[in-house]
């Protein structure tokens, strides 16, 4: 390496730790915007072996921040591309891409043990998760990222050290329930997820009924005329999708197929909910909407507050709308301008809200795009933010539906941001974020501990960063509390038995075995016992955990890995490890004074994001057991000293009744 090319680097860093990074070994997660930004930055700082992986190809819509790719690079994978791009900044380092998901088996523990440093630069909790469970069970310094438009996050985590990304629960992702969705809506996000979710994949998605998600409302006490409304609802689209699928009737004057469907989901399917005089007792009755009215500027309708005519019948001309764009056809409006000149001077086009008319034209012409392209042999559409027909679908369908509903309409850009959960990826946070994770890193291949931070980039100008000292593990995590260790073996030889027997060196004590959720065995039922591990689906990548009964000692997660290559076929088939895994003793809390126990109180996971419910939970477990297949889910006699097991079961939405007189909440289905 060129002195010129290190020497600001080896000022800064110091002789010792430059020197180490062209030996460091780097995993960075992820090439999207926070990756690609970070590759470029490792890349110039010195680090010599790094591995790059993402499972996805280039897309259009990343050009405007990751700058290691081209618009020739457009549908090539991220992973190769940005190691190509980056490995000309530096002629001494080495890249090497994987185009995969970090979840697949080969990246097992082991793989994992063979980085000094994880870099995460993901966008879902699934894979962030995944990422830290393995860096916990292979001890390997993972730095946690995210932004969020102006917002950032910088998060160091070593197993013992500092909290894991589990020690905290996160907040479950909004829902709605299928009834505010499918015939209550009153904000304009409900009339964007029904076009999105349910009206776009009943005309252009499998031909599959819905039956299933009804069956799930109605059992969660949702209306249950309201559900039978639905369910004669979705039996009607039938001749709709058939109309899209044969040419004559999708493209004719003006989309007989498209007619069919507006016909049916603003009209027919209002008036039938209308007749259900019960339901808009308390709520204003929606407005069933008419195709040739609005066609001929004749429909009349209640205008909603943002619209600016305050619950006055309001005639709809064309011309008539505050900040319609007057009568120029839809594609007009959002796609043609030959000479770069917008028809209207109030802002972008995408930006403008449609008029009713000039919505009711997009959505016929987004239906007649769509069911081209089915029959031009699409089998199903789906929606996607960076496909046009269906954002303009999307778009068309949920302001017909708010007009419908009296609710505010939505350009096409707040649309594309509601539908496609966006929150605007920056550049210069991402840029942000990135030098704070080198720093954090730094610090980790220095052993400064003491050093790492949790950092914030915050919306005030005055204190732009804010950095907080990292937290011990939470004693009650189900993921870093874990004792890990690693078996090599070939599933298909080995069996259960085996491997629990060896693991704890042939102490006999009362365990359950997991799979994930899944209970392989417990004190009281071993018949897996016998079976091989692989006739269990348990293989490598994948953990066992074995959970002490008693709640004296902690979890034991063996992570399942391969056997050497050159491991002889005729010896076992599985080596256990060296030292065998020794978990601590639980430290039990004092025993509750008589004769009122203190009840514990412990948080679980529930199923509405606002809902802040708390379980109470009394000692002494009522045995509860669900068979599913050949494996069972059994929330059993659990002690609170157990916490993954806790969290599994909490995961399946059990609750665990320590009382044997606990008696369940409302709405609880007790198992005996
Ligand atoms: N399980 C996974 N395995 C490998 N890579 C993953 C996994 N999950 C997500 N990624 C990658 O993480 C990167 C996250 O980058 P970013 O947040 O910029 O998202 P993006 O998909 O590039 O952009 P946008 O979502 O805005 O279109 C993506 O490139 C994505 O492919
Ligand atoms: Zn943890």
């Amino acid at each position: 390496m060129s002195r010129h090319r290190t020497s600001h680097a080896l000022a800064i860093l110091g002789p010792e730790l430059h020197n180490k990074l062209p030996e460091t070994k780097v995993l960075l997660v992820g090439a999207g915007g926070i990756g690609c930004e970070l590759l470029k930055n490792i890349v110039l700082t010195g680090f010599g072996h790094i591995t790059l992986l993402d499972l996805d190809t280039i897309d259009l819509s990343n050009l405007n921040r990751q700058f290691l790719f081209r618009k020739k690079d457009v549908k090539q994978s991220k992973a190769m591309i940005a190691a190509q791009t980056a490995a000309g900044f530096n002629p001494n380092v080495h890249i090497h891409p994987i185009h995969a998901n970090i979840k697949e088996p080969q990246f097992d523990v082991r793989w994992f043990q063979g980085f000094d440093i994880v870099l995460n630069a993901l966008d879902n909790l699934d894979a962030r998760r995944h990422v830290n469970r393995m860096c916990m069970a292979a001890g390997v310094p993972l730095v946690e990222s995210g932004t969020a438009g102006y917002l950032g996050q910088v998060q160091p985590l070593l197993k013992n050290r500092t909290e894991c990304f589990d020690c905290l629960p996160k907040p479950t992702p909004k829902t709605f329930p299928v009834c505010t969705i499918r015939s209550t809506p009153s904000q304009a996000i409900h009339c964007i997820v029904w076009s999105k979710s349910y009206l776009l994949s009943q005309l252009f998605g499998e031909d599959e009924d819905s039956s299933g998600e009804l069956d799930d409302a109605e059992k969660q006490g949702e209306n249950a005329q309201e559900i039978a409304t639905l369910r004669k609802e979705a039996q009607a689209f039938k001749a709709v999708r058939s109309a899209l699928r044969s040419p004559q009737s999708s493209t004719s004057n003006g989309g007989d197929a498209a007619r069919m469907a507006f016909r049916k989901v603003f009209n027919a399917d209002i008036r039938n909910l209308l007749s259900m005089s019960d339901m808009w007792r308390s709520r204003a009755p929606p407005t069933p909407l008419d195709f040739d009215a609005i066609m001929d500027g004749t429909f009349s309708h209640k205008k909603t507050p943002a619209n600016g005519v305050n619950g006055k019948e309001h005639a709809v001309n064309g011309k008539g709308n505050a900040h319609a764009s007057g009568s120029k056809v839809a594609e007009e409006l959002l796609h043609s301008s030959p000479n770069g000149d917008a028809p209207n001077t109030k802002g972008l086009k995408d930006q403008q809200v449609l008029s009713l008319k000039d919505n009711l034209e997009l959505f016929t012409s987004s239906i007649n795009r769509l069911a081209t392209r089915l029959q031009a042999g699409e089998d199903t559409i789906s929606f996607d933010k960076d496909d046009d027909d269906t954002l303009d679908f999307v778009t068309a369908a949920s302001n017909l539906r708010s007009v419908a509903y009296g609710i505010e309409e939505k350009t096409r850009w707040e649309v594309k941001e509601m539908a496609g959960n966006i929150i605007p990826a920056i550049a210069t946070t991402n840029a942000i974020v990135l030098g704070l994770i080198v720093l954090q890193a730094l610090h980790f291949l220095r052993k400064s501990y003491k050093r790492l931070k949790n950092v914030h980039i915050q919306l005030k100008p005055s204190v732009p960063l804010s950095s907080i000292s990292l937290s011990p593990p939470n004693s009650l995590c189900g993921i870093c509390r874990d004792t890990y260790t690693i078996l090599a073996c070939d599933p298909e030889r080995t069996t259960l038995g085996e491997v629990v027997s060896g693991i704890l060196g042939g102490v006999e004590r009362d365990v359950s075995i997991y799979e994930d959720k899944r209970v392989l065995s417990d004190p009281d039922w071993d018949d897996n016992n016998e079976r091989t591990l692989a006739s269990l689906n348990v293989t490598k990548g994948k953990f066992l955990t074995i959970v002490d009964e008693d709640g004296e000692l902690g979890t034991i997660a063996v992570a399942l890995c391969e056997l050497p290559p050159n491991h002889p076929i005729d010896s076992l088939p599985c080596i256990l490890p060296s030292p065998l895994p020794s978990p601590p003793r639980i430290v039990k809390p004092p025993p509750p004074a008589p004769p009122t126990p203190p009840r514990q109180t412990l948080k679980r996971r529930v199923p509405h994001d606002d809902d802040d419910e708390i379980t109470e939970i009394e000692p002494n477990a009522k045995r509860v057991k669900i068979s599913n297949g050949n494996t069972k889910i059994r929330p059993a006699e659990t002690p609170l000293s157990s916490p993954s097991k806790r969290r599994k079961l909490e995961e399946d939405g059990l609750v665990l009744m320590e009382s044997a007189t606990d008696k369940p909440d409302d709405g609880v289905i007790e198992i005996d």
